[in-house]
């Protein structure tokens, strides 16, 4: 078996010194492998050198164990938002990056390890020191609240269904997970790019691949309105994607592999997603009606990596592999991280696509967070890893346990990773292919899949 993580553009590009031309990220190593003790991870952001060190994140609070069960933690101060939240962490583990990168000695074996374990067993955890900075969240979750307390003419200004690549303004109920609507309102952001491929059918169809048509821009707020939005957000998917990376590169540890086994398949431009919603509070009508309290009902991620910002609301679940629900809330200074569809696919299973749900209860206040989903470049092929890379006895030794996907039958996961986007955006948005992608819908408003799957 082998992580065949491959791109399929510029093989060369796994070498030492690969540039993002997007982001100007940088990676460098010389080749360790396995060695987690090396602390030669180097990270040159917009020209700036940030070798093995970190910035911001503060302590968290001791973690209290506690069995699963529908209570949600909350949070004292009404009306501000803030990621700075005390919650009990309902077992789950808190990952401390700082120590990763630290000096002192045998730190950085013991966090891979960890890693490992927490990936294998549960397949979500908690990350504190993570680099983004605490002010560049607390604005994000702000600017995130004072754009959604626009007046709604103004939100569908940058309504969805005008981009081509499926980005800008949801309202409530336009989303779907695993069949169940949404209850949230989101703007949907990417890559600020322009736009490739055929979007809007003004280029040549037959030369690029159908996911080339996920390029593009971005659709923004007003700045008249929210003047810090772009500049914020764009700063924070930089950090995260700074941040995602560092975690890659555990990951690669992790997995018995050269720190920088994923550089080439992520590092060259990833394509991540980000999410900026709000759960309003259900109304009790609906929950006495049976309608449920999802926010955003049971599912696993598609891609490689999802990490959250969430306030201090909370309402997050995850599913333990024996079945449980077990809270997942806010804890103070920390991103949640858990893994996707894709890496469980490539580790046959050992590392486990968490499934998770976000719980809207009447009366209680909106809650607003950032799920950020970091994946390889659209290019990438995920396929099951070659066994003998993994080094480790314990690998070899263990039986994977297949995590459950769900995104099973009909909607199998591609390997391609930007077929495999594509597809499933254009599942959920039928409106958008056949307005701007119309060569990809039959006379009957069917999706040409073989057109989308190549
Ligand atoms: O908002 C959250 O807490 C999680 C959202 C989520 O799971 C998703 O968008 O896939
Ligand atoms: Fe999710």
């Amino acid at each position: 078996m082998m992580l065949h993580l491959q791109r399929g553009v510029d093989p060369s590009s796994s070498l030492c010194g690969v540039r993002s031309q997007r982001h100007g990220l940088r990676f460098c190593g010389d080749g360790m492998r396995g060695d987690v003790s090396r602390r030669n991870v180097v990270v040159m952001r917009e020209g700036m050198r940030v070798c093995g060190r970190v910035h911001g994140g503060r302590g968290v609070p001791a973690m209290g164990v506690r069995a699963s069960g529908g209570e949600v933690a909350s949070c004292d101060q009404e009306g501000e938002i803030r990621s700075d939240c005390r919650g009990e962490a309902s077992g789950i583990a808190v990952l401390d990056m700082g120590a990763y990168f630290g000096e002192e000695a045998g730190a950085r074996e013991r966090f891979v390890e960890n890693l490992r374990d927490q990936c294998h067993t549960v397949g979500l955890f908690y990350v504190k020191n993570h680099g983004v900075s605490r002010e560049l969240c607390d604005k994000m979750l702000a600017t995130a609240r004072q754009f959604f307390d626009l007046p709604t003419v103004v939100k569908n200004e940058m309504d969805y269904t005008a981009s081509p690549q499926f980005r800008g303004y949801m309202k409530i109920g336009v989303e779907n997970t695993a069949g169940l609507v949404d209850f949230r309102e989101q703007i949907e952001f990417g890559p600020e790019e322009n736009a490739e491929g055929n979007a809007d059918g003004d280029g040549d169809n037959a030369i690029y691949p159908v996911f080339r048509r996920l390029s593009g821009p971005n659709q923004w707020p007003p700045a008249t309105y929210v003047p810090e939005f772009r500049t914020t957000a764009m700063e924070f998917m930089e950090q995260m994607n700074v941040f995602s990376m560092h975690l890659m590169q555990a990951l690669a540890l992790s997995l018995g592999l050269d720190y920088d086994f994923f550089d080439s398949t992520f590092l060259h431009s990833p394509h991540y997603q980000m999410k900026v919603a709000r759960y309003p509070p259900k109304p009790a009508e609906d929950v006495n009606a049976g309608v449920g309290v999802f926010g955003v009902g049971p599912h696993s991620d598609t891609g490689f990596l999802s990490l959250l910002l969430q306030d201090n609301v909370g309402g997050l679940q995850a599913r333990t592999v024996d079945g449980a629900w077990i809270d997942v809330p806010p804890v103070e200074g920390t991103l949640v991280v858990n893994l996707g569809e894709m890496l469980q696919l490539a580790t046959h299973g050992y590392y486990l696509a968490t499934v998770h749900r976000v719980l809207s209860l009447p009366g209680s206040r909106s809650r607003y967070s950032i799920p950020f989903f970091f994946n390889p470049c659209l290019d990438a092929e995920a396929k099951p890893m070659d066994i003998e890379t993994i080094t480790s006895k314990e690998w070899r030794d263990t039986t994977a346990r297949g995590g459950e996907s769900t995104h099973g039958g009909k909607n199998k996961l591609h390997p391609v990773f930007g077929i495999n986007t594509f597809k499933s955006f254009a599942r959920s948005h039928p409106q958008i292919v056949k307005r701007h992608h119309p060569d990809l819908m039959d006379a009957q408003g069917n999706l040409v899949l073989d057109r989308i799957l190549g």
